[in-house]
């Protein structure tokens, strides 16, 4: 059985259709990566998965059932725009998701219930590199440190699945390498199951276990909105070289395009 099931999922807002006609399947412990043109909506489908969006037609099942309305524990998502607290330190931001629950109206836990949170955070920051700066504010934080923060904050909820929204978009070069090493690290020891959209196909090659482009089939110039994008293209990589991936997919662009 499939971890996810995505099952003739069409998604329109309006009268303009974004996507059309998914029918994917998912295991656990893959890691897709999302690329295609800006605005075919990559990150409206992670939303889907994510239960913050709900497909207009079709479903999403995980585990079989269907997936909830709205988001829950066993779903992390990890924006490009940091989506740390300012004011609370690097351990209050991985702590206060814990904490909350723990202590539903003060929103603080004291004693051993504190203790064993703390103890957790400070695993998943190690885990990320950031041991060194648990008292610094996210302002203290270069941009890597603080996905690094947001992606343990994440990873304090123990996700099935990580989502990731142009994760390392916004990063220099050199930052993106650490995060790349960082991410791997943390799919496999967490064993996770990882979406990524991401802008950057040579980083979606190297990272994902699988491959989704994003397009449209269907054109029809005189209603540009009638028709949305689906995957063209659905690749299993296994060490290809990104010529070789970029020849298959250039071969089966030219094939199914059709224009209305
Ligand atoms: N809540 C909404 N209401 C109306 N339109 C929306 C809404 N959310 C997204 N859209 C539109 O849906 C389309 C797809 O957006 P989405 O963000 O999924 O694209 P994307 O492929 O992730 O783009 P990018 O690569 O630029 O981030 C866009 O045209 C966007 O304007």
């Amino acid at each position: 059985m499939s971890l996810l099931s995505i099952e003739n999922v069409w998604k329109s807002y309006g009268e303009v259709q974004i996507l059309e006609r998914l029918k994917l399947k998912v295991d656990e412990g893959e890691f897709v990566s999302m690329v295609g043109a800006s605005g075919c909506g990559k990150t409206t489908l992670l939303k889907m998965i994510l239960g913050s969006e709900t497909p207009t037609r079709g479903q999403i099942l995980l585990n079989n059932q269907p997936i909830a309305a709205e988001p829950d524990e066993q779903r992390g998502i990890v924006f490009q725009k940091y989506s740390v607290f300012p004011h609370l330190s690097v351990l209050q931001n991985v702590m206060i998701a814990d904490e909350f629950s723990a202590a539903r109206f003060l929103g603080r836990t004291f004693g051993k219930k504190k203790r064993a949170i703390k103890d957790k955070a400070m695993t998943f920051i190690q885990a990320v590199g950031l041991s060194h700066a648990v008292d610094k504010y996210p302002h203290q934080l270069s941009g890597g440190m603080q996905q690094r923060l947001a992606i343990a904050q994440a990873l304090m909820k123990s996700p099935k699945i990580l989502l990731l929204d142009e994760p390392f978009g916004a990063l220099d070069p050199g930052i993106r390498k650490d995060m790349h090493q960082l991410i791997r690290k943390v799919w496999k020891e967490n064993k996770l199951t990882i979406f990524m959209v991401t802008h950057d196909i040579q980083e979606g090659f190297e990272l994902g276990s699988r491959l989704w482009v994003f397009d449209k089939v269907r054109q029809d110039l005189q209603a540009p909105h009638a028709y949305g994008a689906c995957v063209t293209y659905d690749i299993q990589l296994q060490n290809q070289s990104t010529q070789q991936v970029s020849e298959i997919i250039a071969k089966k662009y030219t094939k199914e395009v059709i224009n209305i």
